[in-house]
């Protein structure tokens, strides 16, 4: 039995802002098993990144409160103190970011920064170095030696992501959350970043938690995906069930806007309406104003989780009509 690695119980993260408070993100709940790469897909500004940041506590500007369970290895990490949860950032999960420069220091050679990884791990300087060499090609970084001397500014965008991902091998890490990892690179080298994070987890049965807008990255790699629209899990289900049997009305546009020939590299298309202010906490279904099946119930409920199967669910309160348009 697939055993599981973290679980999120009803995520809320509110941000204080000038009128109040925002809700990014609303009741979140999902589970990821160990080796499961579990997709989490919306449009921009629903609540992606600041899930995952929330789990790692990277939410910076500290005008946040989040409430509910991230529970990892069985354990709330969100009850942990900062110097307990010190212990498992990076170590037990790792993040990769669209854009590594942002997390690159420009002072120190590529391959310093992935040793001091390794280096935290009581080994010699020599033997932390071979490993860099080791780990950068598995990473498949072009000229390992030479480039693991060479300085972030002097690689391309899809070398410098290889470095993250070396960054991340370094302390092997049970769950590596990869937020965009691939926006910033083109179509060649993004597909050999997948390939790369793929075997990462053959090779080590890492979970990835890959946090994308691209469903052809979702129908490539994922095994389960989330879907997300203004802070809300609307869906949840195997790659096969959401690409072949999408029960929530928000689910079913995006799929019937993807045509069938480019929904491999179909990214997310524009859907009339707008998202709700998120600062009004307004009860009902957030997707209603955009929703062609709303209904009054939909204006003053907020809809509950249906299971469609075991592993399949979404919210919605138009059970019927949704059935029959899947
Ligand atoms: N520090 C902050 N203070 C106030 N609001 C914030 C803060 N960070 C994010 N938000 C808001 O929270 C919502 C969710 O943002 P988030 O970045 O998590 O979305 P996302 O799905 O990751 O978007 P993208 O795909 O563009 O990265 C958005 O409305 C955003 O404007």
């Amino acid at each position: 039995m697939s055993e599981e690695l973290l679980r999120l119980n009803k995520l809320c993260v509110n941000y204080k802002v000038k009128d109040g408070y925002l809700s990014a993100v609303k009741n979140v709940s999902f589970s990821i098993n160990k080796g499961e790469i579990f997709a989490i897909v919306g449009e921009s500004g629903c609540g992606k990144s600041t899930i995952a940041h929330s789990i790692l506590r990277l939410l910076t500007e500290h005008n946040e409160i989040i409430k509910g369970n991230i529970f990892f290895n069985g354990e709330d990490i969100n009850k942990y103190i900062d110097r307990q949860l010190e212990g498992i950032r990076g170590r037990e999960i790792g993040m990769i970011f669209q854009n590594p420069l942002d997390s690159l220091n420009p002072v120190y050679t590529t391959g310093y920064q992935v040793a001091e990884g390794i280096i935290l791990d009581k080994v010699s300087k020599k033997e932390a170095w071979n490993r860099v060499i080791k780990i950068y090609n598995d990473v498949k970084m072009p000229d390992a030696k030479k480039n693991a001397y060479s300085f972030p500014h002097e690689l391309s965008g899809g070398m410098r992501q290889r470095v993250m991902i070396a960054m991340m091998l370094a302390r092997t890490p049970q769950l590596l959350i990869a937020d965009e990892p691939t926006t910033a690179l083109d179509v060649t080298i993004e597909a050999q970043i997948l390939n790369i994070i793929k075997n990462l987890r053959d090779k080590y049965n890492t979970a990835i938690m890959l946090i994308t807008h691209n469903f052809g990255l979702v129908a490539e790699v994922a095994d389960k995906v989330a879907v997300m629209y203004a802070g809300e899990v609307v869906e949840q289900g195997t790659v096969f069930d959401i690409f072949d049997n999408p029960k929530h009305p928000y689910t079913q546009l995006l799929m019937k806007s993807l045509p069938r020939k480019t929904k491999l590299e179909g990214r997310l298309q524009t859907i009339d309406g707008s998202v709700p202010r998120l600062t009004e906490n307004l009860p009902g279904c957030r997707f209603e104003n955009r929703c062609p099946y709303a209904v009054e119930l939909c204006k003053t409920e907020d809809p509950e989780e249906k299971m469609v199967t075991e592993s399949h669910s979404f919210s919605c309160h138009l059970e019927k009509v949704v059935m029959n348009n899947g």
